[in-house]
């Protein structure tokens, strides 16, 4: 017996949405998580991601939280194109529509462009926690997973199931990446939350040894900063951005803002007290991120 998603998502299958009308082209299944089936669809000639929910609570909550952090003024204004009803077998399902993004892991990434990308990676996904902790929320399950990284760096986050509202418990967490996993901080939806989970996307992509899937496995006694300091020690890179991923680790930043300050400084080698990073054509690109970001929002609003 086939599955609802097997039956709805097979390719060249249409979508109709039962309250807006739209309709939908399948070209294939893209991936499947906890939360829902998401596949490949085309409208006319644009093609967009289609993201069918498991549970209807979760998924309304999904959709919920992303309506709640597009704002007019940041960048995931048009990252949500349409939310509606299908029926499949007499039974109505909820889906929402959005950018397809294509791109690979943070882990792909850097392995094919070389682990110099990161400082370029980090400011671009800093700048998107930021937007989303200015409009009341954090993301709550950041994970490697949980972004796309395409072009020159650029990121996009996917899977909006853990944005929680500031002060709340952190509705979804990733094992590795939840500072209270770590004994390091509550489980509350704090700006400081993310910036952990920051730290710890930033170690696990740089780590050569793939520590992490031992630390899942570790005892709660065993679990210390120790184990990813280490890490540290042993990576150029992350021995280069220590000083800002034990400040994010140890939940000392103020916000995502300060953290972003901070982090360009790194980068850009200017604070007196950052370590100066030789690598010319790496600012060349941080400069013409910055100039992209300039002319997106140029082109947006100007
Ligand atoms: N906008 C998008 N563009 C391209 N691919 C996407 C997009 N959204 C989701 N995907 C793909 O679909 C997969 C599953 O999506 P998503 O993470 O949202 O599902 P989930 O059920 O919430 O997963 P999880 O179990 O990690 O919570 C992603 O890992 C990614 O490969």
């Amino acid at each position: 017996m086939t599955t609802w998603y097997e039956e709805a998502f097979r390719p060249g299958s249409e979508i109709k949405g039962k309250w807006h009308g739209h309709i939908y082209i399948v070209e294939r299944i893209i991936g499947a998580g906890s939360n829902g089936i998401v596949a490949l669809v085309r409208r006319g000639n644009s093609r967009f991601a289609l993201k069918a929910g498991y549970e209807a609570v979760d998924h309304q909550s999904e959709i919920n939280s992303l309506v709640a952090i597009a704002r007019k003024d940041n960048s995931f204004r048009n990252y949500l194109i349409d939310n509606d009803d299908m029926t499949v077998k007499g039974k109505d399902i909820s889906f929402y529509v959005m950018r397809y993004i294509e791109g690979q892991t943070i882990t792909d990434y850097l392995q094919k462009r070389g682990q110099d990308w990161i400082y370029v990676i980090g400011t671009n996904l800093l700048r998107k926690l930021t937007e989303i902790h200015q409009s009341g929320f954090v993301f709550g399950d950041l994970k490697t997973e949980n972004m796309i990284v395409s072009g020159y760096g650029a990121v996009d986050l996917i899977d909006f199931g853990g944005v929680t509202p500031k002060g709340r418990a952190i509705k979804q967490l990733t094992e590795v990446y939840d500072r209270g996993f770590w004994s390091m901080g509550e489980r509350v939806a704090e700006e400081s939350y993310d910036l952990f989970s920051f730290a710890i996307l930033l170690l696990k992509s740089l780590d050569h040894r793939n520590r992490f899937a031992g630390f899942a496995k570790m005892l709660p006694q065993n679990r210390e900063l120790d184990q990813l300091t280490a890490i540290m020690r042993e990576n150029k890179l992350a021995q280069q951005l220590s000083p800002f991923l034990l400040k994010a680790l140890r939940g000392e930043f103020a916000s995502s803002a300060e953290a972003l300050r901070m982090w360009q400084g790194l980068v850009s080698g200017r604070k007196a007290s950052a370590p100066k990073l030789k690598l010319p054509w790496l600012q060349i690109c941080f400069a013409a991120s910055v100039f992209l970001f300039a002319f997106t929002v140029y082109m947006m609003y100007g």
